[in-house]
C-alpha cells in the first residue's frame, strides 16, 4: 500500500456536493466519470496530494443508494494506491481479509480496483487501486 489514493464520499445530489467541496477546498472538480458497472457517477477534486471522490448513485441497486438509505451522506470508503493489485489481493486473501471481487475490476480515473469487506477492516470499506497500464503494443506491431 503506497498512499491513500482517494477518500470516497457518498452524496445524494452531485451538483450540491460539488458546490460545497469546490468552496471548501478552494478548487474545482477536475474529472467527472460515470461507472455503470458500479451504478455510480463520480466527481474528483484534488487538494494538495489528496483526492476526494464524490459518489452519486445512478441506480436504485447501486451500493451508494443502499449506503445512503442506511447511513445517509458521508465518508463511504478509503482507497489505497498499490503497485500490483493482483499481488496485494493475494496477500490480503491469504491474511484472511474478505475481498468483494475475485479479480481486479475497472474503476474510475483509469484504475483497476478491488474492495475489501468493511467487516474485515474494522468497519471501513477499503478499496485497492492500481493505475491501469495502457495495453502494450504486441511485438512487431506498429505504434499508432
Ligand atoms: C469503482 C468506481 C469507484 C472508484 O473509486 O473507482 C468507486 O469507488 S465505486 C464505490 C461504490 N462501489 C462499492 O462500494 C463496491 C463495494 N461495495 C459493496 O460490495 C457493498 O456496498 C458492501 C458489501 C460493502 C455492502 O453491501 P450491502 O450494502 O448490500 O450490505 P449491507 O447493507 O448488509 O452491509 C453489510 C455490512 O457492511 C456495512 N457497510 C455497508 N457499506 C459500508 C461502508 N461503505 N462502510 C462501512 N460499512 C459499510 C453495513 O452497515 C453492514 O454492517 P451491519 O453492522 O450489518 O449493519
Ligand atoms: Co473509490
Amino acid at each position: 500500500m503506497n498512499k491513500i489514493e482517494h477518500i470516497g464520499i457518498a452524496v445524494k445530489d452531485m451538483q450540491a456536493a460539488k458546490n460545497i467541496y469546490e468552496l471548501l477546498l478552494n478548487t474545482v472538480v477536475y474529472k467527472t466519470e460515470e461507472v455503470p458497472s458500479e451504478g455510480v457517477k463520480t466527481a474528483f477534486l484534488q487538494s494538495g496530494p489528496n483526492k476526494i471522490e464524490l459518489l452519486e448513485a445512478t441506480s436504485a441497486d447501486s451500493p451508494i443508494a443502499k449506503f445512503l438509505e442506511k447511513k445517509g451522506e458521508g465518508i463511504h470508503h478509503i482507497a489505497f494506491d498499490v503497485d500490483d493489485i493482483v499481488a496485494e489481493m493475494a496477500r490480503l486473501k491469504e491474511a484472511g481479509f474478505v475481498l468483494l471481487n475475485d479479480k481486479p475490476k475497472r474503476g474510475a480515473d483509469n484504475k483497476l480496483v478491488c474492495f475489501v469487506h468493511p467487516k474485515s477492516a474494522g468497519g471501513v470499506l477499503v478499496e485497492l487501486c492500481q493505475e491501469a497500464r495502457a495495453p502494450q503494443p504486441l511485438k512487431g506491431e506498429q505504434k499508432g
